[in-house]
């Protein structure tokens, strides 16, 4: 494509700054891309956890997705947190109706600080409505497990049989993050069904982590549609995080896991 691409974050808040809707934008603008946003949910959270949810009805969502693609037509798509059932249907009702051209799912379960963020019985909605829509998933190892029924992966190889499994639900990309296991490395595992990649970087001594998962998913969205393939696309929106996590220990933000940070080069 040509021009500024117009990407679209279907998401929760978080007022702290650090993941959901919020990261999402920043990482938007950092890569250049305008940002636009439907919210799912109102989350009162902060480093430190999450307080309360206030649903954001699924009629609402559906008018704000209508009321936004029927004028500006989204280049790319990036789904996060989606709270309940009716709110993955009202989305995936919304992809078939619009079709963006590359739809990045994130599928958003459980915060790092151990709160739901969609409700147990919204799994199978999620799984069996949203994950055929979606051109990626982008689970971390609870989720992916949690999507196959299955105990979580502990090792690489397990990874790699999981994701594997993952494709086998009918989904047409799956990228493995693999932030959750230990070692000097991060790795994530890239299966597009043609290519099985692995995308290695080295571990950031930070407790700062929390949107490491929104900045990933937010990063492709905004970079898929001036990058080659997808590939190239999870690389280089790796490579973002991986600066934005080394960043994170200049700022001081909170008292929990505290946010990376999308610095900018010039100031
Ligand atoms: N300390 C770290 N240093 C470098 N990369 C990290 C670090 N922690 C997580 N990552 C990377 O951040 C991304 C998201 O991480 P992960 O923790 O697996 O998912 P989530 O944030 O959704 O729980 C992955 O690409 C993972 O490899
Ligand atoms: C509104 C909202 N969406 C998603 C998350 C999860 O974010 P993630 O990037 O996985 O990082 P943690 O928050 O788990 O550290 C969230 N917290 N809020």
């Amino acid at each position: 494509m040509t021009g500024i691409p117009k990407v679209l974050s279907i998401a929760g808040t978080d007022p702290s700054g650090g993941a959901g809707i919020q990261a999402d934008l920043k990482t938007f603008s950092a890569l250049g891309a305008y940002g636009m946003t439907v919210v799912t949910a109102l989350v009162a959270q902060t480093t430190t956890g999450v307080r309360a949810i206030h649903e954001v009805p699924a009629e609402f969502v559906t008018q704000q997705l209508d009321t936004l693609l029927t004028d500006v037509p989204a280049d790319a798509v990036k789904i996060g947190m989606l709270s309940d059932a009716r709110v993955t249907r009202a989305v995936a009702s919304a992809l078939r109706i619009y079709r963006p051209p590359y739809v990045v799912l994130d599928p958003v379960m459980v915060a790092k600080s151990g709160d739901r963020l969609l409700a147990a019985e919204a799994v199978t909605s999620l799984r069996e409505e949203l994950l055929p829509l979606a051109d990626l998933i982008t689970p971390n190892l609870p989720e992916a497990a949690d999507l196959l029924g299955e105990p979580e992966a502990k090792t690489l190889d397990e990874m790699r049989d999981q994701a594997r499994r993952l494709l086998g639900l009918g989904v047409r990309r799956v990228l493995l993050k693999g932030g959750h296991l230990d070692g000097e490395e991060c790795v994530d595992l890239l299966l597009t069904g043609e290519e099985e990649i692995e995308l290695t970087a080295p571990r950031v001594p930070t407790r700062n982590t929390h949107g490491t998962g929104c900045t990933l998913s937010s990063a492709i969205a905004a970079l898929r549609p001036r990058h080659e393939g997808w590939p190239d696309t999870v690389r280089a929106a790796k490579d973002y995080l991986t600066g934005a996590l080394r960043a994170a220990d200049t700022l001081a933000v909170g008292h929990g896991r505290g946010p990376v940070h999308h610095f900018h080069a010039i100031w």
